[in-house]
């Protein structure tokens, strides 16, 4: 699957990024950390971030804590690296993320 996709060299990442405020590429990683007011709202926008992956096909390692919520993606089907099916989850993630008490 995805067969089609390439990695995204250093400048379509940081052109990418400027319209992605918070989001940084960490290693091979695309990467933000949510913060919370309190737990259950962190818990409840990972479920939502779930239904997100399941309707994409496309899943980030979500990390749960107190008060805050780590997403990190890349894409499995290229070696780990980046492409536009991360920022294309981060952005249905940045889409909820303000309802869900996100900041
Ligand atoms: C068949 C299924 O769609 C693929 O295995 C998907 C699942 N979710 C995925 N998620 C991520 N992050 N990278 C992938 O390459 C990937 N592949």
């Amino acid at each position: 699957m995805n067969a089609q996709v390439e990695p995204l060299d250093d400048a379509e990442i940081a052109d990418r990024l400027i319209e992605l405020p918070g989001w940084t590429v960490e290693g091979d990683h695309l990467h933000r950390r949510y913060r919370f007011d309190r737990h259950f709202q962190a818990a409840a926008m990972v479920v939502h971030i779930s239904q997100i992956q399941e309707e994409l096909g496309h899943h980030a390692e979500l990390t749960l804590g107190y008060n805050h919520l780590g997403v990190s993606v890349n894409t499995h089907s290229v070696g780990g690296r980046v492409t536009h099916l991360d920022f294309g989850l981060a952005r249905r993630v940045e889409e909820i993320a303000a309802a869900h008490g996100a900041h």
